[in-house]
């Protein structure tokens, strides 16, 4: 399994103290904002400020990302020039319309790579879409480039671009959404949703990640620490799922054993899809729980 991406916390570039601290919340990502939470004036100094928290501090095991400003504003290009070099796990590209968007911030990535003599691909991208075009152009863009770990929807410009607004059940992002995810899955590289704005709504937050997780979303992009639990807890298998997951496969190995494909558990059908969904599902709790998948089906 590729790394865990369930929470992915915006911290903004311009802020020392939440970025100082941002690794004490237990995030699977953490991924610094030069972007839209960073006004016009302080562009410089938080290019600056995230460079060096980079180059300084320790975040552990945990994945850095930062999302720079577009090629197509002022400051793309010293973005890239800085964090490149400051070496975070990957570059989150926002506004993403057209897989020569993610073109041009590879080969710019390559070039800076190489004269600074880092190996060649060490730094990753994601591709945020956040238009009708960049929905339009999702396979093509999530394909765009290797070093592509996952692309993202950013639905606050989403909406505005569709010349709507975000209800609570979501029904103007569901077409958006899917797309995205059909892009990822062919792809073979991450999907991840929007933020979720109103960070005192637990309830309406919890509705909507039980909502992006059961439509096959890797995890989601958070703008509060307060939101990183709920999803980890949405996203965590349950006892019964893993019980439940461990008695498929056990019926699985019986079946090959009789030299059958499909076998029925408790009246319900059981063969390869949901075999390979109930490994999912162990998958998932071992790199939750961090147990060995030896350990896990040693109890089969
Ligand atoms: C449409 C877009 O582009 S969204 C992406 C860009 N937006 C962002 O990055 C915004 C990120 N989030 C934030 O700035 C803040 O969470 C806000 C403004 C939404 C709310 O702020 P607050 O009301 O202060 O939040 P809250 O009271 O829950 O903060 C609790 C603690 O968590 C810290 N914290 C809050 N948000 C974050 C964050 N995103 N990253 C790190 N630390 C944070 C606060 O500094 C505070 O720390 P303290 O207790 O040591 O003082
Ligand atoms: O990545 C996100 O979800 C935040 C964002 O830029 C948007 O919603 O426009
Ligand atoms: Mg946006």
């Amino acid at each position: 399994m590729s790394r865990l991406r369930r929470s992915m916390l915006y911290v903004p570039g311009n802020n020392p103290g939440m970025i100082r601290d941002a690794n004490i919340y237990g995030a699977d990502s953490i991924m610094f904002d030069l972007e839209d939470s960073v006004s016009l004036n302080e562009k410089d100094s938080a290019r600056q400020l995230v460079y060096e928290a980079l180059k300084t501090m320790d975040y552990g095991r945990t994945e850095i990302l930062v999302r720079v400003n577009g090629l197509d504003t002022p400051f793309g290009r010293d973005d890239f020039e800085a964090i490149v070099r400051a070496k975070p796990n990957a570059i989150r590209l926002p506004k993403t319309e057209t897989p020569e968007d993610v073109e041009e911030a590879d080969l710019l990535i390559t070039q800076i790579e190489r004269e600074a003599g880092m190996e060649y691909g060490t730094i990753k991208l994601m591709a945020a879409v956040e238009s009708a075009l960049g929905v339009i152009n999702a396979y093509k863009i999530a394909t765009a480039s290797k070093r592509l770990i996952g692309i993202a929807i950013g639905a606050e410009d989403f909406v505005t671009n569709l010349k709507t607004t975000r209800s609570k059940e979501g029904i103007e992002l569901l077409a958006a959404r899917s797309q995205i995810l059909f892009a990822a899955r062919a792809a073979g590289i991450d999907a991840l949703d929007t933020v979720f704005s109103d960070v005192d709504d637990e309830e309406g937050f919890i509705q909507e990640v039980k909502l992006i997780k059961q439509l096959g979303f890797d995890g989601k992009s958070l703008i509060n620490p307060r939101q990183i639990n709920i999803v980890h807890n949405i996203y965590s298998p349950t006892e019964a799922e893993i019980k439940k997951s461990f008695e498929v496969i056990a019926a699985a190995k019986e079946a090959e054993q009789k030299g059958s494909g499909v076998i029925s558990l408790n009246g319900k059908m059981i063969d390869k899809p949901i075999v390979e969904r109930a490994y999912r599902v162990l998958e998932l709790a071992k790199a939750v729980n961090s147990v060995s998948m030896e350990e896990m089906l040693q109890y089969v």
